[in-house]
């Protein structure tokens, strides 16, 4: 009863599998599915063939072939000479056939060498690619993308295109059609009948492979979806660990995890389901066989009894032969399985991710990339000039994995396929509306229902200006300062001096010159920046302060000098707290320092870069008033000395007191612009913001 419920399921299920194969197809003509000729297109980016590998690979794999493909009928001579008693020529056989055995070890012993160090520069050569393209994608891209994903899609990624292009992949496929004929020319040696019969079954073997193939790889194509969902839930809930430990939420996550952990369960016993399916399947085909050979043998041996002495003398080598058919037959049937399907599987999925990442294209480009590449930067005067300049950030359109709440409340994802259609459907219209690339994960899951952002929802999402309308002119070696209410565009507008973004409205001028037009080398060469939140390397402590120097060229005196003024040698250099001094590892994101000891480090290092212009985003936020008055010095002499251009943010309005030019926004405008003693005289946002922060000091 069991039984024939699951059988019902199963065919229940092939159905809908038919729905989704044939929207499988719409989509492969929508392109979100690569057809085989782009997959070998794309291929060709990586392909370097060394020839001397390409033929020994290739030339010994053939022979191997050719020698598999000879046994069979080297050992029905053997056996017909055993009948003859001519013993002498079986010797000669039997050092025949030692002598092949040795020869094919030996050539696949060299091809296997060759193989490996082929493959290791292969995989050298794509991971360099990979991460060259991935490097020269803008800001946003990795604003929208998750990190774990990415580095996945590098490691994974090189390591299936590997496997894919490997010199002797053809041959490999040639060798197996090469012993599947070879086997079949025995059996039809020994009885015509027989062949039949094999033929007849495993024809039928390889059609219930095929279908069952085709549903084992909507489920596995689920699955994957659903595995990269549990693998960010986690990166999630670890990196948060301190957050989840003071509010004692361990148990909640814990239980949470648990559900999204097993949320893909019931799709895992599918697929372990279907291969034991696969599996009984192969053996009834082989009994079937081996009855029906029998039952062959029967019927011809009633009136041939010579002719059945022989075939029932190799009776047991046919069996041998018929079974490696059947496990063949396997082979044909996920060759027979439409290719890009086989990307859902986990073997190949990272290789069509990949492709889409390489189908991703930097919108902030730079022209001179390649020529200046090995030139020194040449280093800009420090002259800023906003006209009429209005900025919103982009929707983000290249998100392989959108970016999606995790509703750990409700984490119940029901990958069940009754509704599936409905879903499907809208999906694909939403992939159409966004033209996201997103990864070939499954759409037709709830989850991408999450994930995807309909045209509806983009209307709503339709951003709107950060900054409106922007003018202002910094001179060279003038000292500059934004106020503002937070979220009033302060930190955007450096994103933009930065060029992470290009402007929607107006023109950014740095040295008479639009942004546009400057080498991306110069202009973020000439940057020294320090926002509110420094990153630094898990590397030591002197890394992270010369990572922006040069050529990695620096004097330990210019290196002390820099740790004096931006406050770090006074941490550092305490031996009981810093024994290691500036060799300390500072920890994954610096998390073995304090917050003010990772902002000194971020100053010292973009002093040591000796920029022309300064930015100073919240970057003295969590000093005490000691050593912020330290650093303000030292920017009041590099003002003074070096004419260097520095623009301040700060919330603390006694840090820019000093400024040339103060610049008060308000929404995404500048509302009031002068200096300390010009602005706190009139009625204006400054003076309120200053009183405001008197009286918060004074009560
Ligand atoms: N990467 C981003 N994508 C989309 N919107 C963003 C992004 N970064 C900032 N914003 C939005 O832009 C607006 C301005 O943000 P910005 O960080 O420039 O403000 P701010 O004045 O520097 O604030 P604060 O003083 O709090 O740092 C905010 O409304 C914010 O939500």
């Amino acid at each position: 009863m069991q039984y024939l419920q699951k059988l019902k399921q199963f065919f229940n299920c092939s159905l809908q599998n038919e729905a989704s194969i044939k929207d499988e197809a719409k989509l492969s003509k929508n392109k979100e599915i690569p057809s085989q000729f782009q997959i070998w297109k794309f291929y060709l980016k990586f392909m370097k063939i060394d020839w001397r590998g390409f033929f020994i690979i290739n030339l010994n794999l053939i022979i191997c072939s050719l020698i598999l493909a000879y046994e069979p009928f080297l050992m029905i001579e053997i056996k017909q000479n055993l009948q003859e008693e001519n013993y002498s020529e079986v010797q000669y056989l039997l050092f025949y056939y030692v002598a092949c055995q040795i020869i094919e070890q030996i050539l696949h012993f060299q091809e296997l060498q060759y193989y490996f160090n082929t493959s290791d520069l292969a995989r050298q050569r794509i991971q360099k690619s990979i991460l060259e393209h991935l490097f020269s994608l803008d800001i946003q891209f990795f604003e929208d993308n998750k990190v774990t994903y990415l580095s996945n899609i590098v490691q994974e990624g090189a390591e299936q295109i590997t496997s894919e292009i490997s010199y002797g992949k053809f041959t490999k496929i040639f060798n197996k059609y090469t012993e599947i004929v070879s086997q079949l020319i025995f059996v039809y040696c020994q009885s015509p009948q027989i062949l039949s019969l094999v033929c007849i079954i495993a024809t039928i073997g390889t059609i219930i492979n095929i279908i069952i193939n085709k549903k084992k790889q909507n489920s596995e194509k689920k699955t994957e979806f659903q595995n990269e969902y549990k693998i960010f839930a986690l990166d999630d809930i670890i990196t948060n660990i301190h957050l989840i430990k003071i509010f004692k939420k361990e148990e909640n996550e814990i239980e949470n995890l648990t559900k999204i952990i097993n949320q893909n369960s019931k799709n895992q016993n599918q697929i372990e389901y279907l291969k034991q399916l696969k599996y009984l399947i192969r053996n009834f085909c082989f009994h079937a066989m081996k009855l029906g050979i029998i039952l062959l043998l029967v019927i011809s041996g009633l009136d041939n009894s010579q002719n059945k002495k022989i075939i029932i003398n190799s009776l047991a080598e046919l069996l041998v032969y018929v079974y490696s058919t059947i496990l063949l037959s396997k082979d044909i049937s996920k060759l027979i399985v439409s290719k890009p399907a086989k990307y859902y599987h986990k073997k190949y999925k990272y290789i069509g991710k990949v492709m889409r990442l390489f189908q991703v294209k930097p919108k902030i480009t730079d022209n001179y990339t390649t020529n200046q590449n090995n030139q020194p930067i040449q280093y800009l005067l420090g002259s800023i000039k906003f006209e009429n300049v209005s900025f919103k950030y982009p929707l983000a359109t290249d998100s392989f994995f959108k970016q999606k709440k995790f509703d750990r409340q409700d984490s119940e994802v029901d990958s069940d396929n009754s509704d599936s259609e409905s879903s499907l459907s809208e999906c694909r219209q939403h992939i159409d509306n966004c033209n996201y690339l997103d990864g070939y994960c499954g759409a037709d899951n709830k989850l991408d229902q999450v994930k995807l952002i309909n045209q509806q929802d983009q209307n709503k999402l339709q951003r709107k200006y950060v900054l409106q309308n922007i003018n202002f002119e910094i001179k060279p070696g003038q000292l500059i300062a934004f106020v503002g209410m937070s979220g009033s565009g302060k930190s955007t507008l450096v994103k933009l001096i930065e060029r992470y973004y290009d402007v929607d409205e107006g023109v950014i001028m740095l040295d008479d010159k639009n942004i546009k037009d400057i080498p991306l080398k110069n202009l973020r060469g000439s940057i020294g920046l320090v926002n509110q939140e420094p990153s630094l390397f898990d590397n030591d402590i002197e890394y992270n302060i010369t990572y922006g120097c040069q050529d990695g060229k620096y004097t330990q005196q210019e290196l002390r000098q820099i740790c004096d003024v931006s406050g770090v040698s006074e941490f550092v250099f305490d031996e009981e707290r810093f024994p290691e001094g500036l060799k300390t590892l500072v920890g994954p994101k610096g998390i073995k320092l304090s917050g003010g000891q990772k902002q000194r480090i971020a100053i010292a290092r973009a002093l040591m870069k000796k920029p022309s212009i300064l930015i100073l985003d919240e970057a003295t936020s969590s000093l005490d008033a000691q050593s912020e008055h330290l650093v303000q010095k030292y920017i009041d002499q590099l003002v003074g000395y070096r004419g260097i251009t520095i623009i301040v943010i700060a919330h603390r309005l006694s840090t820019i007191a000093k400024s040339d030019v103060i610049y008060v926004m308000e929404n995404g405008e500048i509302k009031e612009y002068g200096n300390h003693s010009q602005l706190i005289t009139q009625d204006g946002v400054y003076k309120r913001l200053v009183y405001h922060q008197i009286q918060i000091q004074t009560s």
